[in-house]
């Protein structure tokens, strides 16, 4: 038995139903599709969610199918109540999540968008480097955190900034989440967007995180190589499994540019995110080369989406893409 793409599976649908569609993606089996339910009631929804299943079921190479039914398609976005929460995540550790996290920030906040960043990575806590606040501690009124500001304008709440130096955390996993609770629950004003630099991989800590402070949406990042983007595709099982939609993945560390000709050659491969991206039907948000200048600007605190150049550009142009869908969630950037 062959797998249908997904377009053939549309066509099972029957006509009201399939013009109810607004996404249907097949991986592994595995159908994921979002129908509008405007007009219906709570037996409409659940009339059209069980006719949907069982006429794509039907359907050879389908093993199983999640439907998730939207608002009214016309409904105005509603005003989000605390910040929005978009999740950066990465099925394996190093492809450079933290780097993206902090890169992303500064990118949309140079849009104009009012951006808060987590680093909820609490083993392995980066971000007080990264944008040059470490060693700063936070304040806390009424048992609540402010969040630390950095000089690029994103406030930043990490375990860096609550742990001794160079110490190393053993927590188990309820301490965990108390921690995290703290860093997402504070005071963060009139923040719009908050970025969270997930822990790598695809654990339980992770899938309670993602369940909790449920994130609107969720961008993932992968290195071009074979083996890690197996561990991507786990990511995005991860956040479909909590019903946080996939905004695109990111490839990072493609093609590797000479520091000293500008030549770029590609060590790990290039494109291959990209594919990935078509074949599980993902928006394919940017490519990061693999670049000194970005490791280098990374260690000293000097973020290079906050420079100028190639390296500031490849930033600013997945913070782009994320405008329009930010919009659909009611942000928009401030003007001026
Ligand atoms: N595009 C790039 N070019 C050069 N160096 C990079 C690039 N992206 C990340 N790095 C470097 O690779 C290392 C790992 O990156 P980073 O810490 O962002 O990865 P991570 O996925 O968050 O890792 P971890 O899971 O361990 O926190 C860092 O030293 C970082 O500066």
């Amino acid at each position: 038995m062959t797998a249908q793409p997904a377009d053939d599976l549309r066509q099972l649908l029957p006509a009201d139903m399939a013009a109810r569609v607004q996404s249907l993606r097949l991986a592994d089996g595995v159908v994921t599709l979002v129908l509008d339910g405007a007009g219906l009631d709570g037996d409409g929804r659940a009339a059209l969610e069980a006719g949907a299943k069982a006429a794509l079921l039907a359907a050879p190479g389908v093993s199983e199918v999640r439907v998730g039914i939207v608002a009214d398609r016309d409904a105005p976005p509603p005003a989000p109540k605390g910040p929005l929460i978009l999740a950066v995540g990465s099925g394996k550790g190093g492809v450079g999540k933290s780097t993206l996290s902090a890169n992303l920030a500064v990118a949309l906040a140079r849009l104009g968008v009012r951006v808060g960043l987590v680093d909820a990575d609490i083993y392995g806590p980066s971000q007080p480097r990264l944008l040059a606040n470490e060693g700063k501690k936070p304040e806390a009124k009424d048992s609540k955190m402010f969040p630390v500001p950095s000089r690029y304008g994103v406030p930043v709440l990490s375990m860096g900034h609550l742990i001794e130096d160079g110490r190393a955390i053993a927590w188990r996993g309820p301490m965990v989440s108390g921690a995290l609770n703290q860093l997402i629950d504070a005071w963060w004003g009139d923040t719009q967007v908050l970025v969270i630099d997930l822990p790598p991989g695809t654990g339980d800590v992770q899938l309670t995180m993602v369940q909790k402070h449920k994130p609107a949406g969720a961008v993932i990042v992968s290195t071009p190589q074979d083996l890690a983007l197996m561990d991507a595709s786990r990511a995005l099982n991860l956040f479909e499994a909590a019903h946080v939609p996939v905004l695109g993945l990111v490839e990072n560390m493609a093609g590797y540019v000479c520091p000293h000709c500008g030549n770029v050659s590609d060590p790990f491969g290039c494109g291959a995110v990209e594919d990935a991206a078509k074949r599980l039907e993902m928006p394919f948000l940017g490519r990061v080369p693999l670049d000194m200048a970005i490791r280098l600007g990374s260690d000293a605190g000097e973020p290079p989406a906050a420079g100028e150049g190639p390296q500031a550009e490849a930033f600013a142009a997945i913070a782009r893409k994320l405008l329009p869908w930010l919009a659909t969630q009611g942000v928009t950037p401030e003007k001026g």
